[in-house]
């Protein structure tokens, strides 16, 4: 099978004052293409840092990162990102937030391609007649979907999300979830999503990989067997309740509350 992103023994320590602070030590990921990948576990275990690794940002001390069979080892174009805070420029309308990142990585691209592809998105996730409007005009949930377009519309790789529905009510956030499957069916990208919610975890992965406390490594991989096209009903199910259980079970083990024997 071919992996899309393959982190293999990866470790990373940061300088801080007081000497190094160990973050990740052994962490192997393999995500084939076309595969959403949420990865979740305690706060501060080096979930962002694996982001900023996937991205090219920094690099690790030990290990490797590969992406699409290339060793990252610089920031790449062909990663698209999405955060907590969608920071949309507000001096742009929406349309050209999200025509952004084809300014920049495809410059020859004619404008009105650019805002075609840009159309395309913003339909697909529902802000068809919003292309005009500032980010200030729209509501938290509004201005999340136009981020995720506009992680989107140079076709990357691999479109990384750092707690992409964390500031959300959790209804508008269950209809992002269902509009990222929608998207991703129409638009198949290869998905690292960072994220604290389990029900989200497994809603939109077909992998989740639970990390251990700092320094963390691969705890455990659950291989999500609900189907692609799942609906929100589906999280209800005794499957999915079977997942969500052996989650929060890996999860109380990361934060060193049970041992792995005792469960
Ligand atoms: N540039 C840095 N220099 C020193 N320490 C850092 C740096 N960046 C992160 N850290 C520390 O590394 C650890 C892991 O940080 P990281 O942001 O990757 O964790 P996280 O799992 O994403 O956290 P959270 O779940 O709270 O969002 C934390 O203890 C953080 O304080």
């Amino acid at each position: 099978m071919t992996h899309l992103i393959e982190i293999k023994g990866v470790r990373h320590a940061y300088p801080t004052q007081s000497g190094p602070l160990p973050v990740l030590d052994g962490l192997d990921i393999a995500v084939p293409e076309g595969e959403f990948c949420a990865v979740v576990g305690p706060s501060g275990c080096g979930k962002s840092t694996l982001t900023r690794l996937v991205a090219g940002l920094m690099k690790p001390d030990a290990g490797e990162v590969w992406l699409h069979g290339e060793r990252v080892t610089s920031p790449r174009s062909t990663v698209g990102m999405a955060f907590q805070n969608p920071v949309l420029l507000e001096w742009r309308t929406i349309l050209d937030n999200v025509i952004l990142p084809l300014e920049i990585v495809a410059p020859r691209m004619p404008r009105r391609d650019r805002v075609a592809r840009a159309e395309a998105l913003l339909d697909m996730v529902g802000l068809s007649g919003f292309e005009g409007k500032r980010p200030s005009e729209l509501s938290g949930g509004m201005r999340q979907r136009a981020s995720l377009c506009r992680a989107i519309v140079h076709k990357p790789d691999v479109l990384i999300m750092d707690e992409p529905f964390g500031a959300l009510d959790n209804f508008t956030r269950e209809d992002l979830w269902q509009t990222m499957r929608d998207l991703r069916a129409k638009e198949p990208f290869t998905a690292v999503l960072i994220t604290h919610d389990l029900r989200e975890s497994v809603f939109l992965g077909d992998q989740v990989i639970v990390l251990s406390g700092r320094p963390a490594r691969t705890q455990y991989v659950l291989d999500v067997t609900l189907p692609a096209d799942r609906t929100i009903d589906a999280l209800y199910t005794k499957e999915a309740g079977d997942m969500l259980h052996t989650l929060r079970d890996q999860i109380k083990i990361a934060q060193g509350r049970e041992t792995a024997e005792a469960t």
